[in-house]
């Protein structure tokens, strides 16, 4: 396997207070990452982390085996469970959006030849999610599971190796998560990314990760609850990336919230 992040006794403290402590992983290239665990587990923090929104107090992260820059950059795309995309732009303007803050980060503008390259390219992911009938819809105009779709494609229009994802689905109808999750499975496929999701929907985790990562306190002390943080207590390993279809793992012996 190809590693492409590592995390090394990594820690996340603020003041007194350890959120996550002891952090050991090593997440490979290609790999689907599902992230789940309860309620101020520190599953956010971790992804911050890799998103580069926060440092560790202790501890390195390297990203192809150098340590990741402090500011997040275009390598890294993310998704959040709300709705990202600004409301005053068209689908195709959010799109190209992302391309100009990554190409032309200073007046987040492009001209001429590159704007219609951007433009193209734009189109063509929203083409990809879904969207290709809705480019020029605003964000107001559009159900939930679109927006969603235009905040994937927003992400996804910078090329980013590692795509993160906050409860992506969560906010979304039942048949419409089963639309993003077939969605996802292909994007993650097509562009060859190594995703990591936090999910609260254990069967969500099982169905798309290739790997489920349940962060969760170790060790607990009644009279002081900040004094431990949370580390990986399961690591599991599902299937490759190779094999096409989720496995039948036991999802229902271990429940579903
Ligand atoms: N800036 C901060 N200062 C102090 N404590 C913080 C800060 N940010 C997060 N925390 C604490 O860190 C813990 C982990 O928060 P985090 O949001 O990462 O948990 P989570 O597992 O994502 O929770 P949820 O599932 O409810 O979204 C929480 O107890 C939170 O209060």
């Amino acid at each position: 396997m190809t590693v492409l992040l590592s995390l090394r006794d990594v820690w996340v403290e603020y003041g007194e207070r350890i959120v996550i402590e002891k952090l050991d992983l090593d997440i490979a290239a290609g790999s689907f990452v599902s992230v789940v665990g309860p309620s101020g587990a520190g599953k956010s923090s971790f992804l911050r982390l890799i998103l580069g929104q926060e440092a560790p107090t202790r501890g390195t992260i390297l990203l192809d085996g150098v340590p990741l820059a402090p500011e997040c950059g275009p390598d890294r795309g993310v998704v959040f469970q709300r709705y990202s995309v600004f409301p005053h732009l068209s689908a195709l303007r959010n799109t190209i959006l992302g391309m100009e803050c990554a190409q032309a980060p200073f007046a987040a503008r492009l001209f001429g030849r590159a704007r219609r390259a951007a433009e193209e390219e734009a189109a063509a992911m929203l083409r990809a999610v879904g969207l290709g009938d809705s480019m020029h819809l605003y964000p107001a105009q559009m159900s939930g599971g679109m927006q969603q779709r235009l905040a994937i494609a927003q992400a996804l229009v910078k090329r980013p190796r590692i795509l993160l994802l906050d409860e992506p689905f969560g906010a979304l109808d039942p048949g419409i998560r089963a639309d993003m999750h077939a969605l996802i499975r292909s994007l993650w496929r097509e562009y060859a990314l190594t995703i990591v999701m936090v999910t609260h929907d254990i069967r969500e985790a099982f169905t798309l990760g290739t790997r489920v990562l349940a962060l969760d306190k170790r060790r607990h002390d009644p009279h002081a609850p900040h004094r431990f943080g949370a580390t990986a207590v399961y690591d599991l390993p599902l299937r490759d990336r190779s094999e096409s279809e989720p496995s039948s793992i036991t999802v229902d012996a271990i429940g579903n919230n």
